[in-house]
């Protein structure tokens, strides 16, 4: 990779730097990134070793608990500071890919309160989406964004548009394409940093602000970082402390159990609590992967009525709400069928009954995958949801223990369910080999975070003893390979050979099969990913 010539001290650009992406780029916006990186990327570092040590200790068979050392903050008085007022009502968000310019003007126009553009899961981080991404950003919050598509068809914002709010990276990953002193960046601070120094003025003067979903925290300390970072980066723009608003996703296991550190961490940059279900399911998997006592059934039977989900998603309620902030619920992996009616209907009615469990619950918003989703949503969250939120719905008959927090749910483990993970995983991530991060998959929205627990069974699988079919069949090495065999020359029958060719569908198998025949599990598939994505 070639790598460019020095705009700013210490700082190198490993990618293509066209002149659209120049205006992204530019020295000032660069060494401001490369500031964030200088003061905070040896944290982020010992952060992440934090983490291995923490595995460690959870492979011997030491369960998370709630913490000892910070019951004083759990058990104490106090709230978070007021949420602007465009984050109040926040009944029906939408989420796509920053980088698809088509999908950021859908989002924006939808009808939903919020559109979350995504630079985590449902986004292939290739160069060019990163910064395409940035440029979208860029131009959705000066409202000049404009995309024309092949057919000829104009898209532009209409008057009334969803509040903006960013995902960034999550701390694990590098950006490859950027060297802060001959370092690959931090994807998170490369993400955070380019979106606030470009965006952060204008949003605040058109009467928002910077907001962020922050993704796969492990701790309140990971937490704090991000705290500091906000801080940071406040200061050096002037820009009032506080001003950033942040919402966590609740996306692992460990940081289930520190749900009121988090939001005590950032306080004064807090806006609420996500329950991001597919990562917390993959987490749950990985995290106790050397336990004897834990394994899943089939993908499609860890639903949010099991108990350790149902245990979470009220805990997020009853911990958000004693602080004022809001406890947003997660996507419901259907989307609207094509050309199938009946199947349409059963899809929205799957949608429809999550929507209506988390409202009753008391979630005071919901997420959705597609456009055609936010009025079932909408209509569902209006019904039953008068205020524009229920934090005032303190659920102080919510008592959830650790245990409840971690009880392994029960069912079978099928041939279509391991046959489904295999197929999933592989289509997944030959779609993001090929740059894109969400794809519609046997008519489920498929992201990073749901291909994760794909490949994560078939490892668990393959190595726990209980890792066994219901016909009685031990899934094997050799009976995932028979699989993967099956299962590519059906995608082959069914796609024609240009096509499979051109989907980089063998190399994505043998990815797969390198992730699920690892003796150690591979903490993100992103990361042996990125070393081959462009
Ligand atoms: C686990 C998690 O992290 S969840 C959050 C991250 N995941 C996501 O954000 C996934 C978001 N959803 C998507 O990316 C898409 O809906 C997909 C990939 C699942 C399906 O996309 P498509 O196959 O393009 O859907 P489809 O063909 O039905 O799209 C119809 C129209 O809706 C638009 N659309 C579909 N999804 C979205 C979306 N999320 N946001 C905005 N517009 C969208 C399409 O751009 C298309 O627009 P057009 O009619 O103007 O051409
Ligand atoms: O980010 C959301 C999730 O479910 O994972
Ligand atoms: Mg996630």
């Amino acid at each position: 990779m070639a790598v460019g010539g020095q705009q700013v001290n210490g700082v190198q650009i490993a990618g293509t730097v066209t002149p659209a992406f120049a205006e992204i780029l530019t020295p000032e916006a660069l060494r401001f990134v490369a500031g964030l990186n200088r003061a905070f990327a040896a944290r982020r570092d010992a952060l992440l070793r934090q983490r291995v040590l923490r595995q460690a200790e959870l492979d011997t068979g030491k369960k998370p608990d709630f913490l000892p050392e910070t019951k004083h903050i759990r058990d104490s008085s106090w709230t978070i500071a007021p949420i602007p007022s465009d984050l109040k009502d926040r009944r029906v968000e939408i989420t796509g890919p920053a980088g698809d310019r088509k999908m950021v003007i859908n989002a924006l126009n939808s009808g939903a309160k919020a559109f979350m553009a995504d630079l985590e899961d449902a986004n292939s981080p290739t160069w060019v989406n990163t910064i395409q991404g940035q440029i979208n950003l860029r131009d959705a919050v000066n409202r000049t964004i404009r995309y024309v598509s092949p057919e000829g068809k104009t898209y532009a914002l209409k008057e009334q548009v969803a509040t903006l709010i960013v995902r960034p990276r999550g701390w694990h990953l590098d950006e490859k394409h950027l060297l802060i002193d001959g370092k690959a960046a931090s994807g998170s601070l490369v993400d955070f940093g380019l979106y606030f120094f470009h965006n952060a003025k204008t949003l605040i003067a058109n009467g928002s602000g910077p907001y962020f979903y922050l993704p796969k925290l492990e701790s309140h300390l990971e937490a704090r970082l991000w705290n500091d970072v906000f801080v940071w980066a406040q200061d050096q723009l002037g820009i009032p402390r506080g001003t950033i608003k942040a919402t966590v996703l609740i996306e692992t296991i460990l940081a289930a159990f520190e749900m009121d550190e988090i939001i005590w961490e950032l306080r004064d940059h807090m806006a609420g609590l996500n329950c991001g279900r597919w990562d917390y399911i993959f987490s749950y998997i990985k995290k106790f992967r050397r336990d004897p006592d834990v394994i899943l059934p089939d993908r499609s039977v860890v639903t949010m009525t099991v108990p350790f989900m149902r245990a979470y998603s009220l805990l997020t309620i009853k911990t958000c709400h004693k602080r004022n902030a809001h406890a947003m619920g997660g996507m419901a992996a259907h989307i609207p069928v094509k050309h199938d009616p009946a199947a349409n209907e059963e899809a929205l009615k799957q949608v429809r009954a999550d929507k209506l469990r988390e409202v009753r619950d008391g979630h005071d918003g919901t997420w959705v995958a597609h456009p055609g989703l936010v009025p079932v949503a909408m209509d569902v969250f209006n019904q039953h949801m008068p205020a524009p939120n229920q934090v005032e719905n303190k659920r102080e008959d919510v008592h959830v223990t650790a245990a409840e927090l971690l009880a392994v749910p029960k069912g079978p483990i099928t041939e279509t369910g391991l046959r489904t993970n295999i197929h999933v995983a592989i289509r997944y991530i030959a779609a993001w080999l090929n740059g894109t991060g969400a794809v519609p998959i046997f008519n489920l929205m498929e992201d990073a975070a749901t291909a994760e627990i794909s490949r994560a069974q078939v490892w668990q699988w393959i190595r726990h003893p209980k890792g066994i079919l219901e016909d009685g069949r031990k899934v094997t090495a050799a009976l995932t390979e028979q699989i993967r065999d099956e299962e590519l020359e059906k995608i082959r029958e069914a796609i024609g050979r240009e096509a499979y060719e051109a989907g980089r569908f063998e190399q994505a198998a043998r990815l797969f099969t390198e992730l699920v025949l690892a003796d150690e599990f591979v903490e993100f598939l992103t990361i042996p990913g990125y070393e081959i994505l462009e």
